[in-house]
């Protein structure tokens, strides 16, 4: 499953009860598709943590993952600390861990413009390491 894979589906909002919960190993082989998210050790929730530009910047990327929620009636978990400290958890409410539909939600998390990605993160840490 590739990226492009998990953001031409759609939840729906249609998560509830009988929403299948993804077992160990099929969230071992959806992550590669979601680079930068991490798994917790019950693998209930997938987290990505990244330092935004700026505060500016933070609340920006928190409005569009509130726009990709909304249109997929599906919500994650946003904590900004530090003021530019940006971490999203995802997990399925409903059943109380991990579905397919948390893998959709991050990969078209992901999609959203770079600046507040962790690319932006990776040169930001090289500039402060050749300095
Ligand atoms: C009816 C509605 O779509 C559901 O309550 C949705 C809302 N957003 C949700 N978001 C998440 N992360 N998990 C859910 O189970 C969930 N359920």
């Amino acid at each position: 499953m590739s990226a492009d894979d998990l953001r031409s589906q759609s939840c729906g909002g249609q998560c509830g009860k009988d929403t299948p919960k993804l077992s160990k190993e099929e969230v071992s082989e959806l992550l590669p598709a979601v680079p930068d998210w991490a798994a917790n050790e019950e693998r209930t929730s997938i987290s990505k943590a990244f330092v935004a530009k700026n505060f500016k910047a933070a609340i920006a990327f928190f409005t569009e993952v509130m726009e990709v929620a909304e249109a997929e009636g599906h919500h994650p978990d946003l904590h900004l600390t530090n003021y530019r400290d940006v971490t999203v958890d995802l997990s399925t409410h409903a059943i109380g861990g991990l579905s397919k539909y948390d893998f959709v939600v991050a990969a078209k998390i992901d999609a959203v413009p770079t600046e507040y990605s962790p690319k932006w993160l990776r040169e930001h840490k090289a500039k402060l390491a050749a300095s």
